[in-house]
């Protein structure tokens, strides 16, 4: 019999369960899947209610592999930002409305007026579409007979540890990503508040991120073979979490991930409005930070173009096949905009594009596209942190797309820098494991969290002459959005006249 803690990270793609023993090492872990909700362009949508069933799922399929464990804590990590609509009854008043759904440009131009310069003093952030606060606006705007039954919202990973305990809740670093979180005291702003007319009583109460805030209902608890109380712990935004994970806890590192979203992120000294739409979030710690730029469409390119164009071939055998092109694709470039883009350009109407086909390009040669797409991207990204902190020295890689080595080369060679990989990948799920170990008392902080449960893996390091020939690519990638930027506001007006 062991004791283990287990960590729960709800992704937009699926939920990923780890299972962590005090020596910091996994004993088990699994993943099960669900679909994204897509009723029109530009809306996308999940169900709180499958969310809580893969999840149980999950927990049981893990307990079939794993037996002689008893379980003394859980915590969790999930996509930021998706708003869950409660009622007076505690029920979901409507699908969830998730962080790449990008309907709300119109609410973000009322935010931006409404509040002017205190967006920013109190926030900290821009007004993106894909934030919790237009979310709401949207709904009192557009669904005005659900939004009056409103109780309480909450996040994707706050509405599952509610459902299992019986407890709402809410930390700051997903807090930090609703755009009514004052960042300076960590509390909910009551001026943006009343600015949108929005009762306080709908803000779900804040712990911090390692806090005991229940226990696992007794019939969820009936899972596990034990008497004791299974502990919970409130857990963090996916970003937060997938950095703890990673073993990033001082600005001398950077966290690359790329799932569904691609993110770079690296910790920051202090609370502060960076703009170029970098995010600035709460930490894990009260009062710790960090600055982040998003791509919207990372993993999700490829995820796109592999059921589009590819759909009897998997992942590995599909990146297989981009070994034998040369850098560059044979001077094909492919921007990741398919929802639009955040950081740069913070533009919900920006759309993908292939630029430079020509006769001779096969589909490996589109393939490669993607895959340096996104990843330029994410360079630019980096870039736009290194201003804000030149002490980067190392850089972390997680995410679905570190399962293939010839994508994390393309990393190590477009930004110039060495790129490790863990030995678990699983960042966002390991880290909520931590939060757990450290709530059950077997880690004494966050470091030393660290110190025992991450370790790296591999290091791939870039090949300066590849480095070379991308930064010339790069150039090229970088004016493509200034030069489609006006073809794709024509194209979306044709679209909805017709
Ligand atoms: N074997 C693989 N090789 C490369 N990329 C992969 C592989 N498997 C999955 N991916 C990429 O990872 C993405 C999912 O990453 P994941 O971290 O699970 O996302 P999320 O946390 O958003 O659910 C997929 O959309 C796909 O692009
Ligand atoms: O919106 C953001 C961050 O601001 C996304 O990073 C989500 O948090 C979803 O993450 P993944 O499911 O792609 O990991």
């Amino acid at each position: 019999m062991q004791n283990v803690v287990l960590g729960i990270d709800l992704g937009t793609s699926s939920v990923k369960i780890v299972m962590l023993n005090k020596q910091g090492e996994l004993v088990g872990q699994c993943t099960q899947s669900y679909p994204l909700i897509e009723v029109k362009d530009n809306f996308v949508e999940q169900d709180p209610g499958v969310w809580v069933e893969q999840t149980i799922r999950g927990i049981e399929m893990l307990l079939q592999q794993v037996t002689d464990v008893i379980v003394e804590g859980i915590s969790f990590s999930g996509q930021m930002h998706g708003l869950v609509m409660l009622s007076e009854q505690l029920q979901p008043l409507r699908n969830a409305i998730l962080w790449n759904d990008t309907r709300t440009t119109s609410q973000c131009r009322l935010i931006k007026d409404t509040l002017g310069e205190k967006l920013y003093s109190i926030t900290k952030n821009d007004a993106l579409e894909g934030f919790t606060l237009p979310k709401l606006l949207w709904v009192k705007e557009h669904e005005p007979n659900i939004y009056e039954q409103l109780h309480m919202f909450v996040l994707p990973k706050d509405y599952l540890r509610f459902k299992l305990t019986g407890e709402l809740c809410i930390e700051p670093s997903d807090a930090a990503g609703t755009l009514l979180f004052d960042m300076d005291n960590q509390s909910w702003s009551k001026e943006i508040c009343a600015s949108f007319n929005i009762p306080q009583t709908v803000c779900p109460p804040l712990v911090t991120s390692d806090q005991l805030v229940g226990y696992l209902l007794p019939k969820y608890k009936e899972l596990f073979s034990q008497n004791s109380e299974i502990s919970v712990y409130a857990g963090g935004a996916d970003n937060a979490c997938g950095a703890l994970g990673a073993g990033i806890v001082n600005p001398r590192s950077a966290l690359v991930s790329i799932g569904t979203s691609g993110v770079v992120l690296t910790p920051s000294d202090t609370a502060r409005y960076v703009g170029n739409f970098i995010h600035s979030f709460s930490y894990l710690e009260k009062f710790s930070n960090y600055i982040m730029g998003v791509t919207l469409a990372a993993g999700e390119s490829l995820r796109w173009y592999k059921s589009t164009f590819a759909p009897n071939l998997d992942f590995d055998n599909l990146l297989h096949e981009i070994e034998g092109i040369p850098i560059g694709s044979n001077g094909l470039l492919y921007t990741p905009y398919l929802f639009g883009e955040r950081t740069p350009y913070g533009d919900a109407n920006i759309r993908a594009s292939f630029i430079g086909i020509k006769n001779t390009h096969h589909r490996s040669h589109f393939t490669r596209a993607i895959v340096e797409g996104i990843t330029f991207s994410l360079k630019q990204c980096f870039d736009l942190l290194k201003e804000q902190n030149n002490q980067i020295e190392q850089i972390v890689c997680i995410g679905g797309a570190v399962k293939n080595e010839i994508w994390l080369q393309i990393v190590a060679d477009i930004f110039g820098m060495p790129v490790s990989k863990l030995t678990n990948e699983q960042g966002p799920a390991l880290g909520a494991a931590m939060i757990a170990g450290i709530g059950v008392g077997w880690f004494e902080s966050y470091e030393q969290a660290v110190s025992i449960c991450v370790e790296t893996s591999r290091t791939l390091l870039p090949n300066m002459n590849n480095h070379q020939q991308y930064t010339k690519y790069f150039e090229c990638y970088k004016l493509i959005y200034s030069e489609t930027v006006s073809i794709n506001d024509m194209l979306k007006n044709i679209v909805n006249e017709v």
